[in-house]
């Protein structure tokens, strides 16, 4: 358990199906007829080559995009309490705020934006801060920092959020051994807290090694279920095969689904 067990959860939280979906951008599918499920409670890798789709399934997961068929079905918390960490690069980090300020905000969620701090609100913010390894960081700018110290600040702007669903989009890139092996275990603790974690990953040795199931998909669903059995050397050739077969002009699916 982390600092935040008195956010606790019981067993039976947030799960995520996505049911037939094929899911694009204007009208170009780029996942297709695509079946699987994140069980409440489960902590499951999303891998596969560049362009597999990984990306596109998280934003759909929480409804920046719609599938032009099937269904994306989200049971146990409200869409709007899904927290979400997108790739480093789409990440303003001009934002003119220091760090606990910046932090802070994972409050709203809770608090409404005008909702006003109590000093509860303070505590927890020094908590989440000194959870990832940041005290003493709280005045810092957020233009000052290094990749790996951005990350971890994001990290707990994210834990604040108590969110039930916690979906990540490769947490891991362009940060060092340690800060991957430190904010892997504040996962791990999510995990333990009964949250369901989604986490879009390349490092295949990680995710061997920390998540218990994973999602191989390809511009379709090439394996789900534990991870040594999903990811084989047959299941990574047939996910490189597809990605690299991929017509990208082909506009609507003819693919049937792999399961
Ligand atoms: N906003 C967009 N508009 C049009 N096409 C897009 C958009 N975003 C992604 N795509 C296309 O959808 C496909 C899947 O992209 P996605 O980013 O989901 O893949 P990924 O598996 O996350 O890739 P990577 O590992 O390179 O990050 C790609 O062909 C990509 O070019």
């Amino acid at each position: 358990m982390t600092d935040f067990d008195q956010h606790a959860r019981p067993a039976g939280g947030a799960a995520l199906a996505f049911r037939n979906a094929t899911i694009g951008y204007d009208r170009h599918p780029a996942l297709h007829h695509l079946s699987a499920h994140f069980p409440a409670g489960s902590m499951t890798a999303v891998a596969g080559p560049n362009g597999a789709g990984k990306s596109t399934l998280l934003k759909a997961a929480i409804g920046h995009i719609r599938p032009i068929e099937g269904h994306v079905e989200v049971s146990g918390c409200r869409r709007s309490e899904i927290a979400y960490l997108p790739q480093l690069a789409e990440i303003d980090r001009q934002f003119p705020l220091p760090v606990f300020d910046f932090v802070a905000m994972g409050l709203w969620g809770r608090r409404g934006a005008f909702g006003g701090f109590r000093r509860a609100d303070d505590e927890d913010v020094a908590r989440a801060l000194a959870a990832v390894g940041l005290v003493g960081f709280e005045q810092r700018p957020l233009d000052t920092l290094s990749g790996g110290q951005l990350q971890r600040v994001l990290f707990a702007r994210l834990a604040l959020q108590d969110a039930p669903l916690i979906l990540l989009d490769e947490p891991f890139t362009a940060v060092d051994d340690r800060t991957t092996h430190e904010l892997m275990d504040v996962v791990a603790g999510w995990n333990a807290e009964g949250r369901t974690v989604v986490a879009v990953l390349h490092d295949l040795e990680l995710v061997r090694r920390r998540f218990p199931r994973t999602l191989l998909i390809a511009r379709r669903l090439i394996a789900e279920g534990d991870t040594a059995a999903v990811l084989t050397a047959g299941h990574l050739a047939a996910a490189r095969r597809h990605v690299e077969a991929w017509d990208e002009a082909a506009p609507f699916c003819e693919v049937e689904p792999a399961r």
